[in-house]
This record gives C-alpha cells, structure tokens and sequence, in this order.
C-alpha cells in the first residue's frame, strides 16, 4: 500500500503548526540512493498519541494519497512507527496551507482564485473518476506549491492534501464542528459518504477562496452550526451572482441535485471568461 520508511533515516526540523489530530513538522528523509546519500526536504505529520488508536484511519489516508497519482494530489512517501509515534511523511508543499496564506492578506486577483478553483475541481474529477471519496475538501487542506506572479502571468499551483482519519471515526462533536465544509447527509449517516458529499464541501472551499481565506460561519458554536442545517440554509452568497450559482448549486441539500465535475468545470471556464474577471482585477483585501 505504501513503503514504510525507517524512523532513523527521518530528521525533524522546525514545528510548523498543529491539525484536529496532527502536528505538523518540516523534516529531512535520508535516502541511499545508488550507494549515495540523498536528503529530501520533507513534512512530517504526527499524529497526536491521544488519538494513537486511529492510526490505521491515519494510515488509511495516507496509502490512498500514495495508491494514485496527480498533478494536483500531494505526494505521500510513505509512513514511520516508532513506539508510540504514527508519522506521515509527505512532499514538503512551499508555500503551505491556502487558507493561511490567503489570510496573511496576500491579495491575488480573482482569477487567481478562479484558476486555484479550477485545479481543485479537475482533482475532485479525478477522484471522481476513480470512485474515490476524499471526506476533507477545505482551504486547510489545499496545498500552494506554486504562487503564481499577476506581473509575470504565471499561475498559482495547489496540491489537495491528504483527507486524515475518516469521517466515520469522528465523534459527532468534530463533524458538527466541520459545518459547513461537511455535507449535511455526512450527519445522518456518517458511515456511508458519497462522491457528492467532496462536492458539498467543493462548494464551501470555493466560498472560503472568494473570501480570503476567512472560513464560513466563523466563531459559531456547535448548537448554531446544527441549526444552519436544520434551517437549510445558505452561506452568505458573493455578489458576482454567477459565482453564487456556482456555489450553491454545490451546496444542494439534495446530493442528487449537486453538478458533475464536469459541469462544475465548464462553469468554472465561462466564470474565466466573463468580463467580472477584468473588472475585478484584484479585490481591495477586505479584512
Ligand atoms: N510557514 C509555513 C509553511 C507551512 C507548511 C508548509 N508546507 C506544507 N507541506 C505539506 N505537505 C503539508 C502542509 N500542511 C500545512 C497544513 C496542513 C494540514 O493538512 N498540511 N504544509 C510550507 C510552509
């Protein structure tokens, strides 16, 4: 499933911040390759040794990361165990998590933002076509690899992280916590996620990118966050209608009613083009 890598070829570097469950580290993997060292910058994820026991959903993540291949999917090495550390070691992404960079004010024009849309859909397409669900599709979770320069026109390049331990392992605490990136049929029945369910929370990260990194329903408690279901209602809608379209159709609380992948592509491709994208070169960061 995935090659396991041996704890003392690993070297921790610096701490770059901690998940639900994980911390994350910069990291060094030591390879002899044709009989010469060679040391790969890496990340290092760990999960935390108070959710130990979830290791095999930790690992369950990383060996589907490590069973396909994409341009847009991060790249798994492999895994460590040492005593009672359960390590991920991933490609060491640049520039990090989307949302984070989003919110250091980096203003990037909308069609950045369109074309990162673009490559996390052909991702979802891709898994789609492999029948794969990926359970944890938010800005946290896309990775920038490339920044892209608007003076140069070169684009940005994002990489979908790994989903971590499934949604069936989450206590009902976390998964409410998870509104409104995680479908509202994930709630009833948390056992049985569909390929529909990564195009709710496509709709949820589309919104997250248009605003800035800043995450929906921010600061808002549990009770709340299970009446914004129960009310079916809407995240707040972008004022380019089309893009609110876009989203909600998304964000159907009918599964059935959500787009194909390829029709959310061809949206995305006439979103590119409409003239809102020349007028809006870049937005004046509101934060
Ligand atoms: N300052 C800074 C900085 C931080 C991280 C990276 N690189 C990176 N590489 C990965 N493979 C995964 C991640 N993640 C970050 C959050 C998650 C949660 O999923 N992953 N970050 C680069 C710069």
């Amino acid at each position: 499933q995935f090659n396991i890598i041996k704890y003392e070829d690993l070297k921790w570097d610096i701490s770059l911040g901690q998940g639900s469950f994980t911390r994350i580290f910069k990291g060094y993997k030591t390879d002899i390759h044709k009989g010469e060292k060679q040391v790969t910058e890496v990340l290092l994820k760990e999960l935390d040794v108070a959710h130990k026991n979830s290791w095999e959903s930790f690992f369950e993540a990383a060996s589907l990361m490590s069973q396909i291949s994409h341009k847009h999917l991060l790249l798994v090495y492999g895994i460590s165990v040492h005593g009672v550390k359960n390590i991920m070691v991933q490609e060491f992404v640049k520039y990090g998590a989307l949302d984070l960079y989003l919110k250091r004010g980096r203003s990037v024009s909308v069609s950045w933002k369109l074309d990162v849309a673009k490559q996390l859909a052909s991702a979802l397409s891709f898994l789609e076509e492999k029948n794969i669900f990926h359970g944890n599709i938010c800005a946290k979770n896309l990775l920038l690899a490339r920044e892209g320069d608007p003076l140069q026109g070169s684009s940005p390049f994002i990489k979908l992280s790994d989903p971590g331990i499934s949604v069936a392992m989450l206590g009902e605490d976390v998964i409410l916590d998870r509104i409104p990136w995680v479908a509202p049929e994930v709630l009833e029945d948390p056992d049985n996620p569909t390929l529909e369910c990564d195009k709710w929370s496509f709709g949820a990260t589309v919104w997250e990118i248009f605003n800035n990194g800043n995450a929906p329903l921010r600061g808002w408690d549990l009770k709340l966050k299970r009446q914004f279901y129960e009310a079916f209602q809407q995240l707040p809608p972008s004022q380019w209608t089309e893009l609110a379209e876009l989203i909600s159709q998304c964000m159907s609380y009918q599964p059935a009613f959500r787009p194909s992948c390829r029709s959310i592509i061809r949206q995305l491709n006439s979103l590119i083009t409409s003239d809102y994208v020349i007028l809006h070169a870049t937005e004046p960061v509101t934060q």
